[in-house]
């Protein structure tokens, strides 16, 4: 029990607080095992040492009245070590208790899926109930199982063989599940996620229809194998249906995963065919009003994202048919919840003063409450140095670093690469092989530091990432929120430093304010990270 004793003492260790409390009273006996923990006693492997890992206290420097910390845990440069999760973000309940079936629940056993996360533990049932949800909680919280499960209960080989749901479903080569993400990266993330609980025998079940990929390729399979589920970009998605090659009239689910980014201008064609078309019986006039049991008979929809924004309210209405919001510890009607702010909505809190502090309590649920905030000021022809004294201060094994400009980017690689530091460039320049032969290099260890750009801010999901670093300031809050949850993923630990320019200052202080986190003024000195006392002061009042 060393690791919850560590917990508790955790002031920002709220959920797993609450949590311990629960079990404790609920399920008798606490054992880590119980809890889908690995216990850091156990011999799992033969070249980890046995012993609880170190908090290394801070070090004090008195002389310029500075406090300096170092990332422990991660030790040799090169060896990867799995990240422990160390503020559950789990339910009390377990994934038996949530109503799924039998089938679906020993893949999640196999799998390793032992106990529930908190906004799953909210999800699941609502969706299982029939309702339209907007699903909201922090990255890396486990959103994209709290609506894969309910959907594979009622659709494809895993389903719950007793209930063959309201009998609306169509032909048997209509679709029953579309399922849209805006980039190819966290499309085909989901797709594995789903082949993984399907297994090698059922995986046609699932099939991709990502921008890039040979389009006849993906039509052919989808006409041989028949798949209960698609999963893929916007774009192709409504180029498909619109070919006629996709037969959707059916679909009993339709789920929009980073909904505030697919409302984005890019999108809004493909998304009105995908809107208009998925779950809409042939012969229907989508634009004639219907009534409430009409809807009801359609298609599911599900809207996900750690943010959002008024527009993904007005969304939700419309195309949903009396939709909940579902939080990790609330479950609300969209209706009891204002739909106006200003047109253009930046940032979590810009709305109006009066609905400022609900804004302000959905930008406090969007960021793991795990994570560390730091900033570091330097010039512009110094960032890509800052940035590498950072990573060796930190002890930093897999690093995301984030810049706007592509060519910039490039110039970042080239430079650490040349410093000896293994880095590598991912952006939409590059063709799908060279962007998915990147990041499988990332995920196993061969680079260090992926330079990118907003294109990996949504969804990308590698537990290992212990450091994102703002190489250039995101556009608002809610871009740094989603480019701050590529680590810190499940509880785990996760620093974020932003490197600006003195004159971009004030932009980070108005992301501290909206975003209610602490983001402390830092250096790199002497491979150390320092903080500066007076600021720790400043950001009580934040705290
Ligand atoms: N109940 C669970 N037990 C253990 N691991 C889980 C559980 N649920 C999800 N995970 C894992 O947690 C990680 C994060 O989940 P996921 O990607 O769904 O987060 P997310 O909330 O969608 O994040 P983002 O907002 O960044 O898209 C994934 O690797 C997933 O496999």
């Amino acid at each position: 029990l060393h690791k919850f004793s560590c917990v508790s003492r955790m002031p920002w260790c709220h959920n797993g607080v609450r949590f311990l409390s629960q079990v404790g009273q609920h399920h008798g006996p606490l054992t880590l095992a119980s809890l889908g923990y690995k216990s850091e006693f156990e011999p799992t492997n033969k070249n980890k040492s046995n012993k609880p890992k170190k908090h290394s206290p801070p070090i004090e420097i008195p002389k310029a009245k500075v406090k300096a910390v170092r990332s422990d845990g991660i030790k040799a440069a090169g060896v990867k070590k799995s990240l422990e999760i160390e503020s559950a973000p789990f339910a009390a309940n377990s994934f038996l208790e949530l109503g799924l079936p039998p089938l679906l629940l020993e893949r999640l056993e196999r799998e390793g899926f032992n106990v529930p996360t908190e906004v799953q533990s909210a999800a699941i049932p609502s969706i299982l109930k029939n309702h339209d949800v907007v699903i909201q909680s922090y990255t890396g919280s486990g959103k994209t199982l709290a609506y894969l499960l309910p959907i594979l209960s009622k659709v494809g080989p895993l389903k719950d063989k007793s209930s063959n749901g309201n009998g609306e479903s169509g032909k048997k080569t209509d679709i029953e599940a579309v399922i849209v993400a805006p980039s190819r990266e966290l499309g085909m993330q989901i797709v594995r996620e789903i082949e993984k609980l399907l297994g090698p025998s059922d995986k046609k079940a699932v099939q991709q229809l990502v921008g890039g990929a040979n389009r006849s390729r993906q039509e052919e399979a989808l006409r041989k194998n028949k798949p209960a589920i698609v999963v893929g970009t916007p774009g192709r998605i409504a180029e498909i249906s619109a070919a006629g090659k996709l037969h959707t009239h059916g679909c009993r689910f339709l789920v929009l995963d980073e909904i505030d980014e697919l409302l984005s201008f890019n999108f809004r064609e493909a998304m009105h065919r995908i809107v208009e078309h998925v779950g809409r019986r042939s012969g229907a006039n989508p634009r004639e009003p219907k009534s409430a049991l009409a809807m009801r008979a359609e298609r599911q929809t599900i809207m996900v994202s750690a943010t959002v924004p008024f527009s993904v309210i007005r969304a939700a209405r419309s195309w949903g048919h009396d939709p909940l919001l579902v939080q990790a510890k609330n479950v609300i009607p969209l209706e009891s919840m204002p739909a106006t702010g200003p047109g253009n909505l930046s940032g979590p809190m810009s709305g109006s003063s009066s609905n400022s502090n609900l804004q302000a309590k959905q930008a406090d649920q969007s960021l793991p409450p795990a994570l560390k905030h730091y900033y570091c000021v330097t010039k512009l022809q110094h960032k890509v140095d800052t940035l590498r004294r950072c990573v060796h201060a930190l002890d930093a094994q897999t690093v995301i670093a984030f810049m706007n400009n592509t060519r910039q980017l490039k110039d970042a690689v080239f430079k650490l690469e040349a410093r000896g530091m293994k880095a590598a460039e991912l952006h939409g320049d590059l063709g799908k092989l060279a962007r998915s032969t990147t990041l499988k290099k990332f995920k196993n260890g061969e680079v260090r530091v992926l330079v990118t750009n907003e294109l990996s801010a949504r969804g990308l999901d590698v537990a290992e990432c212990d450091l994102v670093v703002n190489l250039d300031l995101p556009t608002d809050s809610i871009h740094y929120a989603h480019r701050a949850g590529r680590t810190g993923r499940l509880g785990r630990r996760g620093t974020v430093v932003s490197i600006c320019e003195e004159p971009e200052v004030f932009v980070v202080k108005k992301m501290q304010k909206q975003l209610a986190v602490p983001i402390q003024a830092c250096e790199f000195t002497e491979g150390r990270l320092v903080i500066g006392k007076e600021e720790e002061k400043t950001l009580e009042a934040v705290r």
